[in-house]
């Protein structure tokens, strides 16, 4: 049997890092996905008495791990798939001399992170049982589109449902997409999340949720609410492709935090009221050009005032001020989203100027040695297909 699940990337509207810190923060799935294909394999098929083995399309690198060494490391704890327990530091530590043995290029060093989730989701929810993953991204990784959240929800859907701890409504056999039951999205969602503590280090659930719910949705201390966008939310992305580390950025924040605790308590809530009012307006219904104008104006304003705390927070970039400065010349206003430090741009597009404007000031931004990804915000989360 094989079990594909996909899970979408997310733009982060408002909020991302303080959210970490209690505020208020707004999200919303989009249709650049990770897929997780999973085949169990009967012990011995293939390596002796079998392994567990990663095959990362887009890298082009595959890793096995003999299930015997998996055993060794790990005991035969694990392949429980209930509610999860988090990864123990001794977990890590033995997780992390399974790793020693593989061979990761040294420009591809920050796959090990991913690599350490992996291990720790397989483990805990299938046990030592031979298998194999075979993972492809339309998503670019580690540029802020919540690469890391989608790797976890797609990997654990997929585990979880060869675990047989999650199924989809329809019949044993299915020949498309299919969506999960509340319930099991929740399930799916929890150890997503532990997932993203190893990769993070300190997230706040908001991409594991989005990317698992999907829609748009507001996330304050690990609550969520739909929020029903009636007119469309129409943005451009754009990859400064400088690369970064979310782990790395949370940390700088969290240390400014310390170094200031007054002046980030006060950045901290004006973002919190920056979100609030971000997903009413977003929740505002525009029936005419005037109201449309107003609903999108207001959405630029405040996501204007968010880029510049956002800088307060030290987590903006050349790169990303070279982008904001490219878009404003079409009048169009942008902030970074996801972790900042280089990554993705969100430009709103308004919708009076979408056929005029999205064209040229994308060919602009491309000619910089930026790319741009014209997405369609606000859909489906997890998904799964049995094949
Ligand atoms: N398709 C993938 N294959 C392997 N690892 C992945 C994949 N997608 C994400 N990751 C892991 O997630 C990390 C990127 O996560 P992060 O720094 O949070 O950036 P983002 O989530 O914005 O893409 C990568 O360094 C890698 O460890
Ligand atoms: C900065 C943060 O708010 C979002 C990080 O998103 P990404 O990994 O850069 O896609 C962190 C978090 O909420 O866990
Ligand atoms: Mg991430």
């Amino acid at each position: 049997m094989e079990v594909r699940a996909r899970a979408p990337g997310k733009i982060i509207l408002a909020g991302e890092h303080a959210v970490v810190h209690g505020s208020a923060a707004v999200a919303a799935a989009i249709d650049l996905y990770t897929t997780s294909s999973l085949r169990l394999l009967p012990a011995g098929e293939d390596s002796g008495a079998g392994a567990v083995e990663l095959d990362l399309r887009d890298s082009g690198l595959t890793f096995s791990w003999p299930c015997s060494r998996v055993r060794a490391a790990l005991g035969e704890a694990g392949g429980k798939a209930g509610a999860p327990t988090p990864c123990s530091p001794d977990e890590l530590a033995a997780i992390a001399k399974l790793l020693e043995g593989q061979e990761i290029p040294e420009a591809k060093i920050w796959l090990s992170a991913g690599l350490s989730a992996f291990l720790f989701l397989y483990t805990s929810t299938l046990g030592c049982r031979p298998g194999k993953v075979v993972v492809t991204s339309d998503l670019p990784i580690g540029a802020g589109l919540g690469s890391s959240a989608a790797f976890c929800v797609s990997m654990s859907g997929a585990l979880l449902t060869a675990a047989g701890a999650v199924g989809v409504a329809g019949g044993s056999s299915a020949e498309e997409w299919e969506l999960f039951g509340k319930d099991d999205l929740e399930l799916v969602n929890q150890w997503a999340f532990q997932g993203e503590k190893i990769i993070h280090g300190k997230p706040s659930g908001i991409d594991n949720s989005v990317s698992t719910f999907g829609s748009m949705i507001k996330f304050k201390k690990g609550e969520l609410t739909n929020l029903k966008s009636r007119n469309p939310v129409k943005m451009l992305i754009t990859d400064t492709r400088v690369g970064r580390n979310t782990k790395a950025l949370l940390a700088g924040v969290s240390e400014r935090a310390s170094r200031h605790p007054d002046a980030m308590a006060s950045v901290f809530n004006a973002v919190n009221s920056i979100s609030e009012e971000l997903s009413s307006v977003v929740e505002l219904a525009a029936e005419d050009e005037i109201a449309i104008t107003s609903r999108e104006d207001k959405l630029a304003e405040l996501m204007g005032m968010n880029q510049g705390l956002l800088q307060c927070m030290g987590v903006s970039h050349s790169s990303i001020e070279t982008v904001l400065r490219t878009t404003l010349k079409y009048s169009l206003v942008s902030k970074l989203t996801g972790a900042g430090g280089g990554g993705c741009v969100l430009t709103l597009i308004p919708t009076l100027l979408a056929h005029t404007v999205l064209e040229k000031v994308a060919t602009e931004l491309e000619s910089h040695g930026f790319r741009c990804f014209k997405v369609e915000v606000g859909g489906r989360g997890l998904q799964v297909y049995r094949a």
